[in-house]
């Protein structure tokens, strides 16, 4: 038998959380803790958990963020592949990145004062970073009080962040993450936007400018197998679910919206 045949992987999935209120509106939401919509407890319970069911896909833990878009995703993910017994870990450091001083504003409200391609950029660029939030921002209270951040160490709380800023701050998480996934661990990440794109760029080791343009929908199940003696990816990530469906909601994601 040739050793292709012998090698023993295992798999690992990404995922972004449903829906949220501030998706739903379009603004900048990072580490405001929106709630799901019920269009996105919907997408969790019927895009997401019959897609990993479909794959056969089973969990031993699960990572969330702090965040209750994020923890209740995968709840409701859980709970509907009967598995509502399976392990969670909450890391603040899976947050979304922290939106600054644009949190709270509607995209194309921003869009419409600084331009379109700033806000890409801010959106986008992996080392363009939003201005910092300040006490003005009728979330900066509610965010800097939320004792759901009491874990996060003293000077380490944000005041705005870029992605690139976000692939550090998940690099240690995602060393622990890999770690068990190559000790055969069956681990779902479900997580934001940015925060997948962060991961998406350690995994794949994507380039800087190549990342800008990945765009990541809610609820979409993106699957990697890794080889669990080199921990080598073994193929590239495939993302479960209806492709015409995956390509109008990455398209809707990469668009600053109405
Ligand atoms: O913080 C936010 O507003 C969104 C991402 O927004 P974009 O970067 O796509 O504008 O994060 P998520 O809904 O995944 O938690």
């Amino acid at each position: 038998m040739s050793s292709q045949f012998k090698m023993k992987t295992n798999r690992l999935v990404l995922l972004r959380h449903g829906e949220s209120e501030f998706n739903l509106e379009n603004k900048f939401c990072g580490w405001h803790d929106a709630p799901l919509t019920e269009n996105g407890e919907r997408e969790a319970c019927m895009v997401a958990s019959p897609a990993l069911l479909q794959s056969k896909l089973d969990f031993d833990v699960v990572y969330t963020s702090v965040l209750d878009r994020s923890k209740k995703s995968a709840e409701l993910i859980l709970s509907n592949m009967n598995r509502a017994y399976v392990p969670t870990k909450a890391d603040w450091r899976l947050c979304e990145r922290h939106y600054g001083n644009l949190t709270g504003f509607r995209k194309r409200e921003i869009a419409n004062i600084y331009g379109e391609d700033q806000v890409q950029a801010w959106r986008r660029g992996y080392d363009d970073v939003p201005p910092e939030i300040n006490t003005e921002n009728r979330y900066y209270y509610v965010i800097r009080n939320n004792p759901i951040f009491d874990d996060v160490p003293a000077g380490q709380f944000p005041m705005t962040e870029s992605l690139g800023m976000c692939v550090d701050r998940v690099e240690p998480v995602w060393k622990e993450i890999k770690q068990e996934v190559l000790n055969g661990t069956r681990v779902l990440i479900c997580v934001h936007g940015t925060v997948t794109r962060a991961l998406v760029k350690h995994i794949e080791g994507v380039s800087k400018e190549a990342i800008q343009k990945v765009n990541i929908p809610n609820s979409i199940p993106r699957v990697y197998e890794f080889n669990m003696k080199t921990g080598e990816l073994v193929g590239g990530p495939i993302n479960l679910g209806d492709p015409e469906y995956i390509k109008k909601k990455t398209a809707q994601v990469a668009a600053i919206g109405d």
